[in-house]
């Protein structure tokens, strides 16, 4: 059964709201592990829009599931997640004005330079996913780089204005999870997933989590953390393994 990750970026949204001490994502990871979630996420951000440099080095003493650092492929986060060296490092892209991550990486022709960048975080048994749109040429080049995973973007197909552009997307979304399982890499599956589009996925064979953020806050907003917790586990659950 696919594990549900959640990520607390937006917790830590509303207390950087008036950069004060409350709500905290360390207290709100705790909960989320209490309501059943099997990891927790954290994208420690170049600009420190939300998750701090206190939140990881704390989830990385506290998280009891397994913490997953998102970051940008620099040498300062490389830095970070060697000295806090969390569960699993994601390399995802950044730009300072989005407003939330807009795509995958684009590794193709950087597969050396990721490769020797994530050789180090292998060393210390940190595992590493790369943040990629399901395009063939990008999970071909995800297996060159030799991480275990992938984590498939899966914003165009939450984003979709129509059901048949949906449609669209979560065929492109089957196709590239079936290429990456086909050359050996582990599948993720994050972005903009969120109580009902989910349903997509309930028959994909072997993904392994769904890293699901600001859909479960949203949630947590308005009926509470643990209840927006419990309510996507009782949905995931329910998936093929
Ligand atoms: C990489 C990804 O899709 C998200 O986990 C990422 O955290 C989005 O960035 P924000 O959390 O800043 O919206
Ligand atoms: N990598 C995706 C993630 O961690 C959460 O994304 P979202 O659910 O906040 O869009």
């Amino acid at each position: 059964m696919p594990k549900l990750v959640v990520n607390v970026d937006h917790i830590a949204t509303l207390r950087q709201a008036r950069l004060g001490i409350e709500p905290d994502p360390v207290t709100a990871a705790h909960m989320a592990e209490l309501a059943g979630a099997e990891g927790i996420i954290v994208h420690l951000r170049e600009d420190r829009r939300h998750i701090q440099d206190r939140d990881v080095a704390l989830l990385s003493q506290t998280v009891k599931t397994n913490l997953h650092l998102e970051m940008a492929a620099t040498p300062e986060m490389q830095k970070i997640a060697l000295n806090t060296a969390p569960h699993m490092v994601c390399l995802v892209p950044e730009k300072r004005q989005e407003l939330t991550t807009e795509g995958g990486l684009d590794l193709r022709g950087r597969e050396t330079e990721l490769r020797d960048y994530l050789a180090p975080i292998h060393e210390r048994e940190i595992l590493s996913s790369l943040f990629i749109d399901a395009e063939p040429e990008q999970i071909k080049a995800a297996a060159a780089i030799q991480a275990p995973y992938v984590e498939i973007h899966t914003g165009h197909f939450a984003d979709a204005t129509s059901r048949t552009a949906q449609q669209q997307e979560l065929t492109r979304l089957l196709e590239g999870i079936r290429q990456a399982q086909d050359l050996g890499l582990k599948v993720n599956l994050g972005h903009g997933l969120n109580y009902t589009n989910i349903y997509g996925f309930a028959t994909v064979p072997g993904i392994h989590e769904f890293s699901i953020g600001h859909s479960i806050i949203a949630r947590a907003a308005l009926s509470g953390l643990d209840r927006a917790v419990r309510d996507m586990v009782s949905i995931i659950k329910t998936f093929a393994p």
